[in-house]
């Protein structure tokens, strides 16, 4: 795929010395993620931690599922509440709307559908939420598979929440206190082939541009392409966002944005037709299926989100009300299904 690298507007940092380095190469890490947040608001990650083989486990197993019959992805069906993100939804289901409570609003755009599928797996311990899992004799090895991906994201989270934290001038531990339980979602996506055209004339969709809701979200995605992430200098002009081999693609949330005082940017992104390939425009063209797995981290349900200490003054008034993160989630998640 043809890509300018030079025009890459989001910065690649590697997360190594954050993990093993000397306290002052920690800190210069937590600093380039910290501006990398503050000016862009997304970052390509290099050695987050997630092992390759997981990731790649991860993909293959997503292609399972979603490669089986209809009916049988839809003995683990997704709950008809947006607050239970657990389990499969089929294409059209939920559509991605940026900040439209309001149900003629949300009508309305929900006449361009989102043409993806997918499957929403969280916490094996969390009460609230418990896993909507497809039978073992299904597809065995999945269930194992994901808890394991589960666990490894959340130790990739704990180190991000770290840098973070050091790179805004916090307790190093500021960020893991509120994100103890791990009520975070990982979501499977799979976006079938589809006509180009339609992608690029924007009669279909893959997903509409919006931003994440919680902390920061951690995305794994394949070599199709297609994810833009806005220009933080331009408003409307997407760049696009392609694989890079070895990198996670880190995001923040609205929920971080807020609890900053909106210093930390929670940037919109979609998904689209990728770059094209080659320069043959004439012929109609499907794009081909694409997966991504995203790991959406929120804070704990209960805890009161409140400005950061630092992100305000006697000449920056708090821009936001405190909330506790569950208000703010299911208000969020309810536009969407
Ligand atoms: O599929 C992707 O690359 C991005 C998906 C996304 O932004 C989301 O699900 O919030
Ligand atoms: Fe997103």
């Amino acid at each position: 795929m043809t890509f300018d690298m030079e025009n890459l507007s989001i910065p690649i940092i590697d997360l190594e010395p954050a993990r093993t380095g000397t306290p002052e190469q920690a800190a210069q890490v937590a600093q380039e993620v910290y501006l990398a947040f503050k000016n862009v608001g997304f970052a390509y990650i290099k050695n987050h931690g997630v092992p390759q083989s997981l990731v790649d486990g991860a993909f293959e197993w997503s292609q399972k599922f979603f490669a089986l019959s209809q009916s049988d992805k839809m003995k683990s069906p997704h709950p008809p509440y947006g607050w239970y993100q657990r389990g499969y939804s089929g294409v059209g289901r939920e559509k991605v709307v940026q900040m439209i409570f309001d149900e003629e609003g949300i009508a309305g755009k929900r006449k361009t559908p989102d043409v993806k599928e997918s499957y929403d797996l969280g916490n094996e311990n969390d009460p609230r939420l418990p896993n909507i899992w497809p039978a073992e004799e299904l597809i065995p090895g999945f269930r194992a598979h994901f808890n394991q991906f589960y666990e490894a994201c959340a130790a990739a989270e704990d180190l991000l929440l770290r840098t973070i934290a050091i790179g805004m001038g916090l307790e190093e531990t500021f960020f893991l206190d509120y994100h103890r339980n791990k009520t975070n979602q990982c979501r499977l996506l799979h976006y079938p082939a589809v006509e180009e055209e339609l992608l690029r004339r924007g009669e279909a969709e893959r997903v509409a541009a919006h931003s994440d809701f919680g902390t920061m979200t951690i995305l794994f995605q394949d070599e199709v392409g297609g994810l833009e992430v806005e220009d933080i200098h331009e408003k409307g002009k997407f760049n696009p966002a392609p694989y890079i081999q070895g990198t996670a693609v880190v995001n923040i949330g609205d929920l971080l944005m807020r609890w900053s005082n909106d210093e930390l940017k929670s940037t919109l992104h979609r998904v689209r037709a990728p770059p094209l390939m080659d320069s043959d425009t004439t012929r109609s063209k499907m794009t081909p299926d694409r997966y991504s797995i995203p790991y959406f981290i929120s804070p704990d349900r209960d805890r009161v989100i409140e400005c950061l200490p630092g992100c305000y003054g006697p000449d920056r008034p708090k821009n936001y009300e405190p909330v506790t993160t569950q208000q703010y989630v299911d208000m969020r998640l309810n536009a969407i299904y």
